[in-house]
Formats: C-alpha cells, sequence, structure tokens
C-alpha cells in the first residue's frame, strides 16, 4: 500500500499537481469574492476535480513518455519506467480520474469542464509529443499551464449553457479579472521552466529534449529568462492596473518581479547552474505567495 502510495504521487506529479490546484483553488475564491458569496462545498469539489483533472494530465504524460522517462535521473524511478505499473494500471488510472474530475466540474460551471478537458488535450497530446521536436513546445504548454485560474474563476460562477446564469455578471468579472490571473501563470512559465531546463539541461539530453529557447545554454538562452522575468514587473502591476488588486498585492508582486529581474541579470552574467536555480526558485515562491495575497487583497470589480 505505502509503496502504491508513493507511486501514484509520481504518476501524478504531486507537488506540480498541487500548486496548479492551488492556483485554481485561490482563482475560485476570487471568483466567489467577485461575486460577493463562497459556497465552501463547490470550493472543495474544484479542489477534488482540479487534482482529478491535473493529476490525469500527467498520468498520460508519463504514459506517453514512459521510454523517455527511463533516460533521465529526473524522471527514471517513475512507476511506469521503473516498471512497477504497467501502461495498462496507469491508463485505467488516469481514465478515471479524467472522466470523474471532468464531471465534477461540470457539475459547478459548464465552461469550466470544457476548458479542463481542453488543457487535458493540449498537455497530454500535442505539448507532450512536441516537447521531443522543437522549444516551441514550452509555449504551447504554456496555454494548459495558465488554464487552472481561468477554470477555477469560472467553477465560482453558476453556469447556463456555455455563459453564466446571473444577468447581473458583468463583462469586468467575466473576461478581465480572470484573463488577467491567466496572463499571470502564463508569463511566469518561462522564467520557472527555462531555468529548470537550464539546470537539467543535461538530463533533459539524454531523452533527446531540446526545450530551452535555442536548444542550448547560450547567452540567448541567458537572455531569454532574463527578459521573462524581468516581463514579471509589468505583468504584476496588471490587477492594480484594472483596480481589482490592491496595494499590498502589488508591492508583493513588484518585489517577486524584481526578484526575478535581479537573478535574471546575475544568470546572464554568469550563466551557471546555480544561477539558473536561483531563477527557479524564485518561481517556485513567486506564484503561490502572489496568489495567496492577491486572494486577501482582493477588490471586486463593479
Ligand atoms: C510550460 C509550462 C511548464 C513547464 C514546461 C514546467 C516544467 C516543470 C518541470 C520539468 C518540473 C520538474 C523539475 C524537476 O524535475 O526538478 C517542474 C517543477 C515544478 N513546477 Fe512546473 N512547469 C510548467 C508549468 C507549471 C505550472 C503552471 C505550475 C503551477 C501552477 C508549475 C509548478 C511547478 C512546481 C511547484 C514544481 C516543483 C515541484 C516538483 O518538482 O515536483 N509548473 N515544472
Ligand atoms: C487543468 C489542467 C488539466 C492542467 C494541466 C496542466 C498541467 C499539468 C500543467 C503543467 C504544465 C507543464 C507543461 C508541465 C511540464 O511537464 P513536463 O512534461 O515538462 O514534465 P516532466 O519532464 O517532469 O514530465
Amino acid at each position: 500500500m505505502k509503496q502504491f502510495i508513493s507511486d501514484f504521487n509520481k504518476l501524478v506529479k504531486l507537488r506540480l499537481t498541487l500548486t496548479v490546484v492551488f492556483s485554481a483553488s485561490i482563482a475560485f475564491l476570487i471568483g466567489a469574492k467577485q461575486q460577493g458569496d463562497i459556497i465552501w462545498v463547490n470550493w472543495l469539489i474544484l479542489t477534488i476535480g482540479g487534482f482529478l483533472i491535473t493529476g490525469s494530465a500527467n498520468g498520460f504524460n508519463e504514459i506517453i513518455e514512459r521510454d523517455l522517462d527511463k533516460l533521465m535521473k529526473r524522471t527514471e524511478d517513475r512507476p511506469l519506467p521503473a516498471g512497477r505499473m504497467t501502461t495498462g494500471q496507469a491508463l485505467v488510472l488516469s481514465l478515471f480520474m479524467g472522466i470523474f474530475g471532468t464531471l465534477l466540474l461540470v457539475e459547478l460551471n459548464f465552461l469550466a469542464g470544457l476548458l479542463s478537458v481542453f488543457a487535458i488535450i493540449l498537455y497530454a497530446f500535442v505539448y507532450t509529443p512536441l516537447k521531443q521536436k522543437s522549444p516551441i513546445a514550452v509555449f504551447v504548454g504554456a496555454f494548459p499551464g495558465a488554464l487552472p485560474p481561468l477554470i477555477g474563476y469560472y467553477a465560482a460562477f453558476k453556469s447556463a449553457g456555455f455563459g453564466f446564469e446571473y444577468a447581473a455578471v458583468s463583462e469586468a468579472a467575466i473576461v478581465i479579472i480572470p484573463w488577467v490571473l491567466f496572463l499571470i501563470q502564463f508569463f511566469w512559465q518561462f522564467p520557472h521552466f527555462w531555468a529548470i531546463a537550464w539546470v537539467a539541461d543535461e538530463d533533459y539530453k539524454r531523452a533527446g529534449f531540446r526545450l530551452l529557447p535555442t536548444t542550448k545554454k547560450d547567452t540567448i538562452s541567458a537572455w531569454m529568462i532574463f527578459i521573462s522575468a524581468v516581463l514579471m514587473i509589468p505583468v504584476g502591476i496588471l490587477p492594480l492596473y484594472y483596480g481589482f488588486g490592491g496595494w499590498v498585492f502589488t508591492v508583493v508582486s513588484l518585489f517577486g518581479g524584481l526578484l526575478f529581474a535581479y537573478y535574471g541579470f546575475k544568470h546572464l552574467k554568469e550563466m551557471t547552474d546555480a544561477t539558473a536555480r536561483k531563477v527557479m526558485f524564485t518561481s517556485f515562491i513567486y506564484l503561490p505567495l502572489t496568489q495567496l495575497v492577491l486572494l486577501f487583497d482582493f477588490i471586486p470589480l463593479k
């Protein structure tokens, strides 16, 4: 049983999944605050459904990459490449999680359920095969990666068909807030992932993945990491600009953006694994922290 739990955690990529789900459940609470009513049962359904959907996407990803994962140190101990789980077992688990998770989300909001299926397909069946072909994969993967806040936010609203039940729901509430949350997470993924791709480059090469912007640890890739890190500064001001993020959030996100820019610059100058790792750790803290602060410093829009 202990072994199964450990294998299940590796199949769904537990830590990554928990952060993805965190971003969706914070967005749900922001959506609920915007509406003026937090329905906690629905929050629980979103959190469980989001976990199942993300777990399913990661399960499919590990099924598709089972042979490649054998070649890399960071992935060789996953249950499929290590031979502790069969493809059939992983398929059953992933299908079950995908179907059940989608049903839960559709129950909350139809559009949220639809976007979840879209995210699974885009991540598992477009991004995953593309990883071996071109660094463009990272750009493609950033779309499903940024969808969770959008999904979580919409899940807080009752649906009527494709639309929303409340006639009084304003355009700002339904378009601006969720899409800004999407954009923040979208842009965040570039410094996040390129820093990881730099640190793990030797390992990635073993499996033939070329995911740095130029496929190499060169000056252009370092510049791209730097630019993507600096972009987090203007991106972090968007909630204040649109009037739904307060000053506390803005100060925290500006500080995070400056930290990103500082380590990005240090990395540009030194181009070592140690400096890339600083950018990577900044990314691990930046997203959950700014999202949490935004929840408490959120100003509902008219
Ligand atoms: C283009 C999109 C993304 C790519 C390519 C990507 C890639 C990766 C990879 C390869 C790792 C593993 C690093 C290692 O083996 O040490 C990782 C770790 C991580 N990612 Fe991402 N990621 C993306 C988007 C996201 C998103 C949207 C989130 C959360 C909202 C996220 C959260 C995390 C966290 C928390 C970790 C560290 C936990 C762990 O290593 O298990 N990532 N990412
Ligand atoms: C709502 C929903 C279904 C969202 C799916 C989103 C999801 C799992 C986003 C993570 C994004 C991503 C591209 C991770 C990298 O995996 P990788 O394949 O590069 O990691 P690996 O090399 O460790 O396998």
